[in-house]
């Protein structure tokens, strides 16, 4: 392990952020001297971030606990072209409308993390949409173009890996590491950002920024990548097999929030307790080193502080005592996902996709094939299975495996 001096790049490498440095020696030195002002980009490309950009998220955390300056960056104008980086395909192109949605609707999750203000160290939030937009195209080409080579942009991972594949690269996602390049230098010049945070697919666009900035300005710029965060079985963190886990409440409810974390691989506990969560590292020292069946309150500590971290305090109890109530009494608790039932009644397939526990409804009939799906406990195997109807306070409890369980109730 690096024996740094700065808190910024201690705390990083103790808690398992640092996967590629620029010049650690440099920025240690410099870390050490000044408040760092560090950026770190966010597409728009969904009306919610997810676990997987958490990572990124919290690293902004750090930096503000260590004393420097974040920066957040949504990508109002970068969701236009669309990031090649770690993508196999060209992604979908979005409309202007749908990305300034988008962005309104990500953008809340920042306050919960980061403490917005205009003090040195106070978080801001910027949007590329403001100065990418209106650039001409041939000042653009005549400023930026002469400092891009296309020998060395061909050798970037994004660039590189569709063509040895022989998948298409549009014109167009090949431009976009030299927007972010613009980004960075544009930061540089505007807040006096030093430092370019991002997940390890975004080295190459990193990078490009820190030498336009040393071409054009001078300047001394640094980078800094994370792993991509897998789980013990090696899937991206990000997708769970039931979807994406969404940090917006609209779009996830606390509960299930809590109940990915609490279903943690005990492998897992320790490294995410580290990245995702501000207990101090000797106490997660504790909890990593209980076995067995303890390991469990490991887990819910977990989900307690990164639950409360995402989604607040209260949320957070209310979700551990829902899980209480259902795991631990079999009662049926009112903060489980309801669906209320019209008069008729409705198959438990409805039920199933009504719920959102499964896409479709050749899902939800191979989960019931499968034995997968009870109500009130008991195992249903006909997909026509007739719920309801239900009336007054009545209410049953329909469970998809162990860990699924949602409310039917009677529609008022
Ligand atoms: N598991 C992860 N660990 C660390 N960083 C991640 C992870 N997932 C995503 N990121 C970071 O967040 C940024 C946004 O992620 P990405 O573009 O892959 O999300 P997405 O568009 O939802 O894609 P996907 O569908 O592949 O999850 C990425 O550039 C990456 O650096
Ligand atoms: N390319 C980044 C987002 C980003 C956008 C603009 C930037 O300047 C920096 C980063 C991603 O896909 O996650």
């Amino acid at each position: 392990m690096t024996e740094y001096k700065s808190d910024l790049l201690k705390l990083l490498e103790s808690r398992g952020y640092i996967h590629q440095t620029t010049d650690a020696e440099g920025l240690d030195a410099l870390a050490a001297k000044q408040v760092v002002p560090g950026y770190i980009g966010f597409d728009a490309t969904a009306p919610s971030l997810h676990v997987g950009s958490l990572v990124q998220i919290m690293m902004l955390r750090r930096m503000q606990q260590a004393g420097h300056k974040p920066i957040v960056l949504m990508g109002g104008g970068t969701s236009m072209v669309g990031d090649p980086s770690g993508k196999d395909e060209s992604r979908q192109m979005l409309t202007s409308q749908q990305i300034g949605g988008n962005i309104r609707s990500i953008r809340q999750v920042f306050e919960r993390f980061l403490k917005f203000g205009s003090g040195p160290t106070d978080a801001i939030m910027v949007d590329n949409a403001r100065w990418l937009c209106g650039l001409g195209y041939i000042d653009m080409l005549r400023d930026v173009g002469p400092h891009f080579t296309i020998n060395r942009m061909l050798t970037f991972d994004s660039v590189k890996l569709r063509l040895d594949r022989e998948q298409p690269l549009t014109f167009l996602e090949f431009n976009y590491m030299i927007l972010q390049a613009y980004d960075y230098l544009h930061l540089s010049r505007e807040q006096q950002c030093r430092l370019q945070l991002g997940g390890s697919d975004q080295w190459g666009n990193i990078v490009n920024g820190i030498e336009l900035g040393r071409r054009t300005d001078g300047a001394e710029l640094f980078g800094l990548t994370t792993p991509l965060i897998t789980t013990a079985d090696g899937k991206k963190m990000g997708k769970t097999a039931a979807g994406a886990v969404w940090l917006n409440e609209d779009a996830l409810p606390a509960y299930d929030y809590w109940q990915f974390w609490r279903n943690t691989d005990d492998r897992d506990v320790g490294r995410f307790l580290r990245l995702f969560t501000d207990i101090p590292l000797d106490e997660i020292e504790r909890l990593e080193a209980l076995e067995g069946a303890e390991i469990n309150e490991a887990k819910k500590c977990l989900a307690d502080a990164a639950t409360a971290l995402c989604r607040g305090e209260e949320a957070a109890v209310r979700a551990a005592e829902t899980a209480r109530q259902t795991f631990e009494t079999g009662a049926l608790s009112g903060d489980l996902p309801t669906l209320a039932l019209p008069a008729e009644g409705m198959t438990v397939i409805e039920a199933l996709t009504g719920l959102g526990f499964a896409a479709s409804n050749k899902e939800a009939r191979r989960k019931i094939d499968e034995g997968a799906v009870r109500i009130d406990g008991e195992r249903i195997t006909d997909p026509r299975h007739p719920i309801g109807p239900l009336s007054g306070d009545q209410a049953l409890q329909i469970s998809l495996g162990a860990k699924k369980h949602g409310r039917i109730i009677p529609a008022a």
